[in-house]
């Protein structure tokens, strides 16, 4: 007969389940509690708008003091992630009600694809349609195709009478932009295809010169090459994928494909054959738009969007250099075209230069509106963020966050003191927050930005004096700034120091060099 296995004590397990609940109730508490508490938060435009773009003594012409703000923008694979949602999140982006001349927008393509840059082109011609056209009839949201698929009345709130024979106009251009996007693929593989049919021509007849003059060993192989459309070869990814052009080792490419506005606005003309729609009142600039493909070799890790990150904050700390960064995916756009004033009002506010980055919450389209799958992570962005909002802050979710550039530098904020004790009655001065004005190591980008300002600020002015003036920070970074680069022969990292004073000679300089990718 068998042994049957010891009856486990009834104590042992009543004491080990007991002790489990404990714990769970323990931990289901300590969720529960932030969120009796959470924060609320409100800003208030018009305030900023006093503060920062009224006329004042120091700036009597009542021109915008807002910092410049550098838009990120990750895409990795024209084949899953449509160039025209790009598109439209870059539009919504170049339309955001934002002083044109302190934005930036960087477009990072880990795909190295043509289509991508051809698509972004594509998307900078029709934004001198898309963008004056929101500016003008304060379109929300700024994203054509989500604005042309809603729903509710279109005429709602809209009083000008050229309105209605506008946006019929607008939105035919915009149908004839998608059918042009989604022709992109197509053409490029046409036009590569004649291209390389002529190579290979060519130098069949090189081939039978050469055996007519008694040399017939050598082959001549052409590869099959990706052409852009002014009949060179693209530097990026090859739909054949050869050596130094596939998707894991090309070169790196930089093309501003809207240079930086003018300081001043300017106004458009009347409608006409070229001019869709009446701009004489509206301000038609556009802010700078660039496309960037970092430089990938094999046996490096390129650390997929953190990486693209990383490479774009090198790029537009010499382009733009705005002291503050968003950055989107590239299938999420800006909803709401206030949304960098908002974020504006939490890093200019009194003790705002303590905040490092301000989180926006997502929003989610395209999915079951009545969330019975808990799809919309209302919990999460609606309910425990605002509950760490009260206790240190929410977390960073990855995307849709403003960062304060310095505080990606690991430079200390610019406040120089510091509340403690009871209620934050006593001020500390802190001796960790001097930055030195000296240049770092070699492998990092070492900028003085806060060096000058270090004085003791103690009023609002002050802090806000000392955020402006990272602004005009640029010239000192060009003459500081040292990157490191990829050696593209031998694989290895070099450092090179930039020695440029302003921002055309460092993009001149930038266009003989490849951006540096970290190594392992
Ligand atoms: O090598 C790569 C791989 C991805 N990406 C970009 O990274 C973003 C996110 O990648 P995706 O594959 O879309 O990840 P998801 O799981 O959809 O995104 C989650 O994770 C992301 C990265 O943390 C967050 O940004 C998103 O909010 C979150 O939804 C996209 O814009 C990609 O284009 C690159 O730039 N390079
Ligand atoms: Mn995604």
């Amino acid at each position: 007969m068998e042994d049957s296995p010891p009856e486990p004590r009834g104590d042992v397990v009543m004491g080990s389940s007991t002790v489990c609940e404990l714990w769970f109730a323990f931990s289901w508490l300590l969720d529960q509690l932030p969120k009796l508490c959470p924060v609320n938060r409100l800003t208030d435009l018009d305030v900023l708008k006093e503060r920062f773009e009224s006329p004042n003594l120091r700036n009597p012409k009542g021109r915008s003091d807002l910092p410049g703000i550098d838009v990120f923008v990750s895409t990795a694979d024209p084949e899953k992630e449509p160039p025209l949602v790009t598109a439209n999140t870059i539009l919504s982006i170049l339309a955001v009600d934002y002083p044109v001349e302190k934005l930036a927008c960087y477009l990072s393509d880990d795909g190295g694809a043509l289509l991508t840059f051809e698509a972004l082109a594509q998307t900078a011609s029709f934004a001198s349609t898309w963008v004056p056209f929101c500016r003008k009839h304060n379109i929300e949201p700024r994203n054509p195709e989500a604005y042309f698929g809603q729903k509710r009345n279109f005429l709602k709130n809209k009083v000008r009478l050229d309105f209605v024979r506008e946006r019929r106009r607008v939105k035919r251009e915009y149908d004839e932009f998608k059918v042009r996007i989604n022709s992109l693929p197509e053409a490029i593989r046409r036009r590569s295809d004649a291209y390389n049919v002529h190579e290979e021509l060519r130098a069949k007849k090189k081939q039978m010169e050469m055996m007519m003059g008694g040399n017939p060993e050598e082959t001549v192989k052409v590869a099959k090459a990706t052409w852009m459309s002014d009949g060179s070869h693209w530097p990026g990814t090859w739909s054949s994928g050869e050596t130094d052009n596939s998707r894991g080792d090309h070169a790196g490419i930089i093309q501003a494909m809207l240079a930086p506005p003018n300081a001043e606005p300017v106004y458009g003309s009347e409608a006409d054959s070229e001019n869709l729609i009446d701009t004489t009142e509206v301000d038609i600039r556009l802010p700078m738009l660039v496309y960037v493909s970092r430089e990938k070799r094999p046996g490096y890790d390129h650390n997929k969007k953190a990486g693209a990150m990383n490479a774009l904050v090198r790029t537009s700390a010499i382009m733009s250099n705005g002291p503050f960064i968003l950055n989107l995916d590239c299938d999420h756009y800006i909803y709401n075209s206030m949304a960098l004033r908002e974020g504006m009002c939490f890093m200019l506010d009194r003790g705002g230069d303590r905040i490092c980055y301000v989180q926006f919450p997502q929003r989610f389209e395209g999915i079951d509106p009545n969330d019975r799958y808990a799809n919309h992570n209302t919990v999460f962005f609606d309910v425990s963020m605002r509950a760490l909002d009260g206790l240190q802050g929410p977390m960073y979710v990855g995307t849709g966050c403003i960062f304060r550039r310095t505080a990606l530098y690991g430079f200390s904020p610019p406040r120089a003191t510091e509340h403690h004790g009871w209620l934050g009655r006593r001020k500390v001065k802190l001796s960790l927050r001097k930055p030195k004005a000296t240049v770092k190591k070699d492998d990092e980008i070492s900028l003085a930005m806060n060096g000058e300002y270090n004085n003791e600020v103690e009023n609002d002015d002050g802090d806000i004096e000392s955020l402006l003036l990272q602004r005009d920070s640029v010239t000192q970074t060009l003459s500081l700034l040292r990157f490191r680069l990829l050696n593209t022969k031998g694989g290895s990292y070099r450092t090179c120091k930039a020695k440029a004073r302003t921002v055309d000679q460092l993009v001149h300089l930038l266009s003989h060099v490849n951006l540096s990718t970290q190594p392992q």
